[in-house]
């Protein structure tokens, strides 16, 4: 069942994340109260201003070295969790005391990926972000370190707070960090780098983004743009800016409000125009005229630079401060879809043909015919990652040593790549059967591996295990009975259970997919090299 926010007209729901080097000293691990201070002072103005907020707060294991007057942070993983757990206790109540002063209520939240791996609890845990959005009660999230381990750990805070975006149907996420902004390149090293204001597709960036986090945080730059990624395609629009000044808040919002407004009146006028001139909006579409809608000067390109950010905000005349924004993608990915590409933590990869995407865009469900091979070990109702790839004619089905096993998994190493690295950018490891020894290859690919390269279009809940999938491939589905003796569904996967990145409105139209961009059609399946 849909979850709905209902919210009041012109009520905002505003996530801030604050990283570890916001909350505590990176040296002395004390807490940066000037900084926590603002952000309540900022997060009161947005609650009197009659909109939602959520705080995501990393800083446990940050406060809790402080009060056991340890140097830093230690590499033994359950004492970082005890850390964590000294240290969170006494960071709620730091951040009651402030609110305290201001009469604002918060409440705790802890999450880890396995209580939201459950779909019961996924809706629990929404319903109860609703519930106390609706008290005008203030919810402080962090990751449940004592029970995270490295296979359940978000990851990061920074794609907790994406994912908290998405569960509450946020209209803004920031993202507050050390530096104001993207730059195209290492600011540091190029003086001549350029800020970046408005980023309108994230699969287009290419930034020269650091990724280097700070000693005690666990995320960098790299985490950011995973996140951005995440929350737009929630229908989030997340933004980039300095942690050390959180009253710039309140100006950046409006600036995006007025921009967007802009956008409306500027697309009710592009409507106004046709319609006195008898063009009906599905013409326009047909004539490409859409693109006019667009912010006004987005039709260049996808990033707008620096000089954007310097223009007055159209509420108060200021210079607006700097900060990068991506813009949401218009079909946002909400509910059961969001919660299937980004809350379970897919098991195991389904390597689909051409013709299998194409009924899939075509909103059909998943059949075994169209299904290549199988890569990993899940059970039925488990999630996976559905891959197109170009299947090889039996043919020309050869044998490749490149692609075995005990190679090293290719990494991504572009900014928009290691963007995809917590959910989306799946190495893809090759399934190839082999013996322990390497030269004994028991199965050629039945698949192209380079050329064009496989890509991940999106991720489904299946019917069948990887065991069941691998004797079902390739068969229509009047033979499944006859493979396993059995057939519980003559679909690997139900459309209902298969959401994609992006936009569900994704299809194949180009015969060369995946051949020379990262984004088909407004899908992200990234190409993995
Ligand atoms: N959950 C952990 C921190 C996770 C983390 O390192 O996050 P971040 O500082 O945002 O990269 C804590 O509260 O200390």
């Amino acid at each position: 069942m849909a979850v709905h926010m209902r919210k009041q007209p012109g009520q905002l729901t505003v996530v801030i994340k604050l990283g570890t080097s916001s909350i505590v000293d990176e040296k002395t691990h004390q807490p940066l109260l000037s900084i926590l201070s603002l952000i309540v002072e900022t997060a009161c103005n947005l609650r009197a201003a009659g909109h939602r907020v959520v705080i995501v707060s990393s800083g446990a294991i940050g406060v809790g070295l402080r009060r056991m007057n340890l140097p830093r942070r230690p590499k033994h993983l359950p004492k970082v969790q005890a850390l964590a757990a000294i240290g969170q206790c006494r960071l709620i109540s730091l951040w009651d005391q402030l609110f305290g002063n201001l009469e604002q209520p918060i409440a705790q939240v802890l999450l880890t990926r396995n209580d939201i791996a459950d779909r019961t609890q996924y809706q629990n845990a929404q319903n109860t972000f609703i519930e106390l959005l609706s008290m005008g009660v203030i919810p402080i999230v962090n990751e449940n370190d004592t029970l995270a381990v490295t296979e359940i750990k978000f990851g990061d805070n920074d794609t907790l707070s994406a994912i908290t975006a998405g569960m509450v149907q946020a209209d803004y996420l920031f993202l507050m960090t050390d530096v104001d902004c993207l730059y195209d390149k290492n600011p540091r090293t190029n003086p001549d780098a350029k800020s970046i204001s408005v980023v309108e597709d994230i699969a287009e960036l290419a930034a020269d983004v650091s990724s280097a986090g700070s000693a005690l945080g666990t995320g960098g730059m790299s985490t950011k743009i995973v996140a951005a990624r995440l929350a737009t395609s929630a229908g989030v629009t997340t933004i980039i800016t300095k942690s050390s000044k959180p009253g710039n808040i309140s100006a950046i919002i409006a600036h995006a409000e007025g921009q967007r407004e802009t956008k409306l009146s500027s697309r009710n006028s592009v409507t106004n125009f046709l319609e006195d001139n008898g063009v009906s909006l599905s013409q326009a579409a047909v004539l490409n005229l859409h693109n006019t809608n667009h912010e006004l000067s987005a039709s260049t390109g996808s990033l707008q630079e620096t000089q954007l950010a310097r223009t007055p905000s159209p509420q108060t005349d200021q210079p607006v401060p700097l900060h990068t924004r991506f813009l949401p993608i218009s079909n946002p990915i909400r509910d059961r879809y969001f919660w299937i590409l980004h809350g379970l933590a897919p098991h195991g990869t389904i390597y689909i043909d051409h013709g299998a995407w194409t009924a899939l865009s075509d909103k059909a469900g998943l059949l075994p015919v169209g299904i290549v091979d199988v890569d990993g070990h899940f059970a039925q109702q488990e999630a996976v990652r559905i891959v197109v790839v170009k299947r090889l004619p039996r043919s020309s089905q050869r044998v490749s040593i490149s692609a075995t096993n005990d190679q090293p998994l290719p990494q991504p190493t572009t900014p928009s790549a290691a963007a995809h690295a917590v959910h989306a950018p799946i190495p893809i490891r090759h399934p190839i059967q082999h013996s322990a020894s390497t030269s004994q290859i028991l199965q050629p690919p039945q698949y192209e591996l380079h050329n064009p390269a496989p890509f991940e279009i999106g991720r489904a809940v299946v019917n069948y295990s990887a065991t069941e999938i691998r004797r079902i491939k390739g068969l229509h589905s009047t033979q499944i009975h006859e493979a396993l003796g059995y057939a519980d569904s003559e679909y690997v996967a139900l459309r209902e259970n298969i959401a994609f990145f992006g936009s569900e409105r994704s299809r194949p139209t180009t015969p060369n997919f995946g051949k020379s961009s990262t984004s088909v059609n407004g899908t992200e399946g990234i190409e993995l090299h």
